[in-house]
């Protein structure tokens, strides 16, 4: 079984232990424990199998929260994003039997009903999606991302939620991440994959989500143990 208390903070592996460091110098105290009763002790674990979305976690989270990373193909799972996204984080936290962050993002065009196209892509490509809408003169979609953190097995996720507007262009820039290619944020001149990664880092669904979890870490505080017991 996992427990989250407050006002401390444990976390384990090279990357993280710089990332506490780091934390120090900006003169936040966290403390930890790793002792009698407790067998095992972990720092959330970010489940996904895409190293693209890794890449960005960790450009995004820098040193707020400290996390490890688990590449695990999940099931593929269809039906609303919010409970796709929860049911990812019920998955991953019995398999990893410890906390764990997992994501679901979908790109939404308006003209379609907010239809999300989490199969499309693959199927029918840049030029495919651009399709789609040849029939509407609303090119608007938007492209959101839904966080869930689960605490342990059998414990309710929460969701953090973040979306950006913007409208479905023929591809323009490198292709080496899903829809970047094809999605112009509102505001700006370059699709995803057009710009620089920090530009993407602080507008995108993905940043505005993370922002949002990165609120929720800094008011918990958290302090996480897991017996293995689960
Ligand atoms: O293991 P998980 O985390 O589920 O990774 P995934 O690649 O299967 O990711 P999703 O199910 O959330 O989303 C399906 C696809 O959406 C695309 N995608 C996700 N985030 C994106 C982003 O920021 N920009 C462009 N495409 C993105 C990408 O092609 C994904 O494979
Ligand atoms: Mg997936």
């Amino acid at each position: 079984m996992s427990l989250l208390l407050p006002l401390v903070e444990i976390d384990f592996g090279t990357e993280v232990e710089q990332h506490r460091k780091e934390d120090r110098g900006n003169g936040r105290r966290r403390r930890s424990i790793c002792g009698a009763g407790v067998a095992k002790a972990k720092a959330v674990t970010f489940v996904t199998g895409n190293a693209k979305k890794l890449e960005e976690v960790r450009a995004i989270l820098g040193a707020s929260v400290p996390f490890q990373s688990l590449k695990l193909d999940l099931p593929e799972l269809q039906g609303e994003p919010e409970d796709i996204s929860k049911e990812k984080a019920r998955m991953a936290a019995s398999q990893v039997n410890g906390p764990v962050l997992v994501e679901d993002t979908c790109l939404c065009f308006n003209a379609l009903k907010r239809l999300t196209r989490k199969w499309f892509l693959e199927k029918i490509g840049h030029e495919g999606l651009n399709n789609l809408l040849k029939a509407y003169e609303d090119k608007s979609a938007y492209a959101m991302c839904i966080f869930s953190l689960a605490l342990g097995p059998g414990e309710e996720p929460i969701t953090f939620v973040g979306k950006t507007w913007g409208k479905i262009v023929p591809a323009r820039g490198p292709t080496d991440f899903g829809w970047d290619p094809v999605f112009q944020p509102d505001g700006f001149e370059q699709t995803y994959a057009e710009m620089p990664k920090s530009v993407k880092n602080q507008i995108s669904h993905r940043g505005r989500a993370l922002a949002l979890v990165k609120e929720h870490f800094a008011s918990a505080n958290y302090t996480i143990h897991n017996d293995g017991s689960a």
